[in-house]
C-alpha cells in the first residue's frame, strides 16, 4: 500500500489527455503530479499492436484535418515527431461498391445513389437539428444501406459544417510508422517524465493502477485504487472515457451532481471496431484509387466497409473490415473463427470462392474493455453547447477531461489533446490553484 502522500494535482488516465494536462501542469511548474493509469501502458485509445509482423494501429488511426488555414496540432506533433503517414482518400469508396455476386455497381449508379444519400442524410440531421419531423427517405436497398452506413458511422454523425474540417481542413493522413501513433504520446511524456532506453521510469507516473473512488471535499480529493491504495492532492484531473463515466468503476464520494450526471447519460457512445485479416497472399486490387471498398449488403453494417494496408504497408497482404455499434458488440461476443467464417463468406461474395483463407485475425474489444467502454463519444444531433458545457465544467476540485469534453473536436485524438490546451484552459485554472495553495 502505498504511504498517502498528498500531491498539488493528480490526473487519472495517461491517454493524450491525460498526458497534455499533466505535461502543461509541468511546463507551468507544478510538478508534484501523479498520473494513475489503469492499463499496463500509456496511449489509451491510441494503441498499436503488431499484427503478424506489421503494426497496427488498433484504435485512432488517422491524423484528421490537415490542409487548412490553421493548423491541426497533432499533426505538427506529427510532423516534429518525423512520424510516417500516408494520405487516404475514402471519396474514391464509392466507386468500389460490391454487390453479393462479385460485381462493382457502375459508376454513375454509385454516385446517384451517393448524392441522393447524402442529401437525405444532411435532411435528416437538419431535420433533427430544427427538430422538425419531416420523413427523409430512408435507405432500403443495400446499395442504399451501405452509402447511409458509410455517411453515418464515418463522415457525418455530426451535423455540417464540422469544426475539425472547417478549421483545419479536409484531408486525412494514416499513420503508418513502425512505432505507433502512441509515439507522439511518449515523445511528450518523456520531456518532463523520466526516461531510460526508451522507456518512462517516473514514479509519479502509476502503471497497472485502477482508480475506484474519488473523494471530493472542500479542502482536497482523496482518491482509492483496487489495490487499496489511497492518493490525496489538491486538485484532481479525470479524463476518463464517457464509456467508463456511464459504467460503475469509478464511484464519487459525495455523488456526481444531477446536471454532470445527467450529461454523462446524455453523451452517445461510439463503438467502433477495426478487424484485422492476414492472408498469403493479395487477391484484391490494389492502388490508392482502390485502397476503400464497400460491400453491399442487406444488413446495414454488416461488413461493409473494407481497407487494403497495401498503400501503408506494401506486401503485408492484411486487410481491414470495419463494424461499428451493434455489429462490433455483436462479434465482440463471438469467438474469433466465428467473425473469421463470417469475414471469409463476404470476401469470398466479393471475389470469388477460390480466395485464400485468411491465416490470422485479430478483433479488438473496445466495448468489452472496462477501461473504455466504447471508442469514441458522439453529441447527440439536438444536442446544444450546454450539453458539452456540463460535461466539461468542474465538480469542487474535480476537473474533467477527455476527448468527449472538447466541445468543437470530440470524438478525435485533437480533441483530447486540445480538451486541455485548447480554448478553455481548464488545467491551466488548476494549476494556477494548485500554485495558490
Ligand atoms: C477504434 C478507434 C478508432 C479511432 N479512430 C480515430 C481516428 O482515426 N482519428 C482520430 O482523431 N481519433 C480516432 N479515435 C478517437 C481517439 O482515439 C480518442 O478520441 C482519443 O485517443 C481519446 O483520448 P483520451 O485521452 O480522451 O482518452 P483515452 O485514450 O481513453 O485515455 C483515458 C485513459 O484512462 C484510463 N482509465 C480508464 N479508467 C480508469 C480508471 N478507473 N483508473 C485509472 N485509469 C483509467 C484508460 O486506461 C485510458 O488509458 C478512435 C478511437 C477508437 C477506439
Amino acid at each position: 500500500m502505498d504511504s498517502t502522500k498528498r500531491s498539488s494535482a493528480i490526473i487519472i488516465g495517461a491517454g493524450i489527455s491525460g498526458i497534455s494536462a499533466a505535461k502543461q501542469l509541468a511546463d507551468n511548474g507544478v510538478e508534484d503530479i501523479v498520473i494513475l493509469e489503469a492499463s499496463d501502458r500509456i496511449g489509451g485509445r491510441i494503441r498499436k499492436e503488431h499484427f503478424s509482423g506489421v503494426p497496427v494501429e488498433l484504435g485512432a488511426g488517422w491524423i484528421a484535418g490537415v490542409g487548412g488555414n490553421e493548423t491541426n496540432p497533432v499533426w505538427e506533433l506529427a510532423n516534429r515527431a518525423g512520424l510516417r503517414t500516408c494520405f487516404s482518400d475514402y471519396s474514391n469508396a464509392r466507386y468500389n461498391i460490391y454487390d453479393r455476386g462479385g460485381k462493382i455497381f457502375p459508376s454513375g449508379i454509385a454516385a446517384d445513389s451517393y448524392n441522393k444519400a447524402v442529401d437525405s442524410a444532411i435532411q435528416r440531421l437538419n431535420n433533427e437539428a430544427d427538430n422538425t419531423n419531416e420523413p427523409p427517405n430512408s435507405p432500403k436497398t443495400p446499395i442504399e444501406l451501405a452509402i447511409d452506413f458509410i455517411l453515418h458511422d464515418f463522415e457525418m454523425a455530426e451535423v455540417e459544417p464540422i469544426s475539425t474540417y472547417v478549421d483545419f481542413g479536409e484531408r486525412e493522413y494514416l499513420v503508418a510508422d513502425e512505432r505507433g501513433y502512441e509515439y507522439l504520446l511518449y515523445k511528450m511524456a518523456e520531456t518532463f517524465l523520466l526516461t531510460s532506453d526508451g522507456e518512462l521510469l517516473d514514479n509519479r507516473l502509476k502503471l497497472n493502477t485502477v482508480v475506484r473512488e474519488i473523494q471530493n471535499s472542500r479542502s482536497g480529493v482523496t482518491v482509492k485504487t483496487e489495490d487499496g491504495s489511497i492518493y490525496e492532492a489538491n486538485y484532481l484531473v479525470l479524463s476518463v472515457s464517457i464509456g467508463v463515466l456511464q459504467s460503475d468503476l469509478i464511484s464519487f464520494r459525495p455523488p456526481l451532481p444531477r446536471w454532470k450526471t445527467e450529461a454523462i447519460e446524455k453523451c452517445d457512445v461510439m463503438v467502433y471496431t477495426k478487424i484485422f485479416l492476414k492472408f498469403p497472399y493479395k487477391f484484391w486490387p490494389s492502388g490508392l484509387e482502390k485502397e476503400f471498398f464497400i460491400y453491399a449488403h442487406e444488413r446495414r453494417g454488416y461488413y461493409t466497409f473494407w481497407q487494403h494496408m497495401d498503400n501503408a504497408y506494401p506486401g503485408s497482404n492484411i486487410l481491414v473490415v470495419t463494424l461499428t455499434n451493434g455489429e462490433s458488440k455483436r462479434v465482440e461476443a463471438q469467438a474469433d473463427e466465428e467473425t473469421l467464417r463470417e469475414a471469409m463468406e463476404v470476401l469470398s461474395d466479393m471475389f470469388g470462392s477460390d480466395i485464400p483463407y485468411a491465416t490470422d485475425i485479430l478483433v479488438p474489444r473496445w466495448w468489452n474493455n472496462r477501461f473504455q467502454r466504447g471508442s469514441y463519444s458522439n453529441y447527440p444531433i439536438i444536442s446544444n453547447n450546454k450539453l458539452a458545457r456540463d460535461l466539461k465544467d468542474p465538480v469542487g476540485r474535480i476537473f474533467f477531461s477527455g476527448e468527449h469534453t472538447s466541445e468543437r473536436f470530440n470524438g478525435y485524438v485533437h480533441g483530447g489533446y486540445l480538451a486541455v490546451s485548447g480554448d478553455d484552459k481548464q488545467v491551466l485554472t488548476v494549476q494556477m490553484l494548485c500554485c495558490k495553495k
